[in-house]
């Protein structure tokens, strides 16, 4: 049973955690005109002939994949820096898949982030996919695990529905640790739509053995 006080949407305080601001190379900045595109894009309407815009982002495409890094490359990149979380698909700024939403720690280390969804991640009307509910919670649970010091990959994780999570209104997406036995670890959380209760979730995450740790190593070159 998901214990939901912990997890009060109203609950203040806490420092920012994962966030990342150092933007030398330019990557979150122009990550975020790629995602205003990607919001206007869904149910786009627009009063103006499209083909000339195209024409131009096929061109921006083009010059921007001449110049970059094999796959491969990029792959490594994301663990050899440790910079896993600026690629997450919830958290990460140069993930344009993520909305990004940006986490506090709580005192008791509960994590407890504000995000406002867009159409794009629409599924029912004026509701939030849920799908995309699910994610939510499976990195808020797991990075709430990170902080806690105990990580894990998920191997179960279930989803009350209980009320809509809308899309276009303010949600707060919030997950704590709540038991570690061995490398079995627990971790549960919240939606919450003002004071309504959207959905809650609990997970369990078992930490990887070698097969991980070693595709990691071998992910980063070393
Ligand atoms: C997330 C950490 C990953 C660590 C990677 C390394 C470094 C990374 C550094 C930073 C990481 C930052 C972020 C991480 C990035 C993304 C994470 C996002 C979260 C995900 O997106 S993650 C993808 C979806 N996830 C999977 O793709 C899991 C598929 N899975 C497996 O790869 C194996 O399952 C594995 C390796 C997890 C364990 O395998 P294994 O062989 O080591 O352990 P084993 O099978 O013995 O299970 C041990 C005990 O857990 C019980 N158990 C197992 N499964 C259960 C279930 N479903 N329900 C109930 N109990 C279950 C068993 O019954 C046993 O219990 P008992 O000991 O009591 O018998």
């Amino acid at each position: 049973m998901v214990e939901t006080g912990p997890l009060d949407p109203s609950r203040g305080g806490g420092g920012r955690i994962d966030r990342v601001d150092d933007d030398e190379a330019g990557l979150f900045a122009l990550v975020d005109q790629v995602r205003r595109i990607r919001a206007l894009t869904t149910g786009g309407l627009f009063d103006t002939d499209l083909d000339p815009l195209t024409a131009q982002l096929r061109e921006v495409a083009d010059r921007l994949e001449a110049a970059s890094a094999s796959t491969e490359r990029r792959q490594a990149v994301t663990w050899s820096t440790g910079d896993y979380v600026t690629n997450c698909p919830v958290v990460g700024r140069s993930n344009v898949l993520a909305p990004p939403i940006a986490f506090d720690i709580l005192d008791d280390g509960t994590l407890r982030g504000e995000v406002t969804l867009g159409l794009e991640y629409q599924g029912p009307p004026a509701c939030v996919h849920g799908g995309m509910v699910a994610l939510l919670f499976d990195v808020v649970l797991g990075r709430a695990n990170f902080h806690a010091g105990a990580t894990g990959m998920t191997v179960y994780l279930d989803v009350d529905y209980r009320s809509p999570t809308p899309v276009l209104e303010p949600i707060v997406v919030t997950g704590r640790q709540v038991r570690v036995e061995g490398r079995k670890i627990w971790a549960q959380g919240a939606i919450h739509a003002g004071d309504r209760l959207c959905a809650t979730a609990e997970g369990m995450f078992v930490e990887p053995g070698g097969l991980l740790l070693e595709n990691r190593r071998r992910l980063a070159g070393g």
